[in-house]
């Protein structure tokens, strides 16, 4: 379900001069952020509760709030009106848990490829290969605008510091990924954005390049990027205080367990980081074997309720209906077309367990 416009915004129906003046048929331009907000505006009240959210993301890192961070919500968003319906039942179900658990709604809409494959909903919103990025900016912004009107902050993972432009000002909790640890330009990135990031373990499976990147984005820096307004700029970063590490497992082992916890909590101290990690009780944890994610997510619990106050939160790759499916024909509703993810009944019973557990 398309639920925004998709008429051809002013700046984007100037394509021929501007093509013209390039002299580039490659090269379409695209709405400015500002006036993409503009056209999608945050209304004053949801900003409120953005700024509320961080700042509870923040008080738990820091110590303030004793409740479990919980980031749960499909791989990747293809049909809003799942995501939908799966944010509907998240946030009623939140009304139930939140004394416990701080519920954050994974809203993700570009995906990192180990080599290539579908892009996410900003790239390529129609999954044709026309990489529509003027619609898809549309759509992903569109998206997370209802689902941030359900009540619950939104998880997302920032790929490219160009699209996170778009979509900075909806988002309580920012990742980085495993692929992108390393990379200086998001390292600087993360240093300039208003939110807690969580910074992934590498596909190896070691933490060092995420402590290296967590030391790297508190400092400012001064760096080339866009202002709100697509200009050119020099940017200087603020430096960011509010990041953490997240586990993720590596090249098939896994790194949940209580040692390795132990392990990323002294390379963590070392760097003088917040001594703290969220699980992704999915990817190399899980092996790529979804169902995993329930017996992953109560052994970490079990760590945290035995008085690991190290143990920040959980991820779950989770949506309506269990497993994946290939992109290639009809899809059945609510089942992701990247990584497999548990179902709802699944997420529901696992919660309350959760809740129950600690
Ligand atoms: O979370 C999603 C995937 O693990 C990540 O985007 C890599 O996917 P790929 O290995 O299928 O390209
Ligand atoms: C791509 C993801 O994770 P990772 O960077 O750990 O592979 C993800 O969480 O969607």
């Amino acid at each position: 379900m398309n639920t925004q416009t998709t008429t051809q915004h002013p700046a984007e129906a100037q394509t021929t001069a501007q093509q013209t003046s390039s002299n580039d048929p490659a090269v379409r331009p695209l709405r400015t952020p500002r006036q993409l907000k503009a056209d999608l505006p945050l209304n004053e009240a949801l900003a409120l509760q953005i700024d509320q959210q961080r700042q509870q993301i923040r008080d738990l890192l820091n110590g303030n709030d004793d409740r479990l961070l919980i980031v749960t919500g499909p791989c990747s968003i293809h049909d809003e009106a799942a995501v939908l319906d799966y944010g509907r039942r998240l946030a009623a179900l939140n009304e139930q848990l939140s004394d416990r658990l701080l519920i954050v709604l994974r809203a993700y809409v570009e995906k990192p490829r180990t080599s290539i494959g579908w892009k996410g909903l900003a790239y390529d919103p129609e999954r044709n290969g026309k990489g529509d990025m003027a619609l898809g900016l549309e759509r992903s912004r569109g998206i997370m605008l209802q689902l941030a009107e359900l009540g619950l902050p939104l998880a997302t993972e920032a790929l490219n510091p160009l699209v996170m432009r778009y979509l900075d000002d909806l988002v309580s909790w920012t990742a980085i990924g495993a692929r992108t640890a390393e990379s200086q330009t998001h390292r600087e990135m993360v240093s300039h954005l208003p939110m807690p990031v969580g910074i992934k373990n590498s596909t190896d499976g070691s933490a060092a390049n995420a402590v290296n990147a967590m030391i790297s984005a508190r400092h400012s820096h001064h760096t080339l990027g866009v202002d709100v307004d697509g200009q050119m700029a020099m940017l200087d970063t603020p430096g960011n205080p509010d990041t953490h590490l997240v586990l993720r497992g590596g090249r098939g082992i896994t790194n949940y367990d209580a040692q390795s916890v132990a392990d990323a909590l002294a390379e963590l101290e070392k760097g003088n980081c917040h001594a703290k990690v969220l699980v992704d009780c999915s990817h190399d944890n899980a092996c790529k074997q979804h169902e995993r994610q329930v017996a992953i997510a109560q052994e970490v619990v079990a760590q945290r309720a035995a008085g690991n106050r190290g143990i920040l939160g959980l991820m779950l790759e989770s949506f309506i209906q269990a497993g994946r499916q290939n992109d290639d024909g009809t899809l059945q509703y609510g089942q992701s077309i990247t990584d497999a993810c548990i179902g709802w009944e699944e997420t529901e019973t696992l919660l309350r367990a959760l809740h129950a557990q600690l």
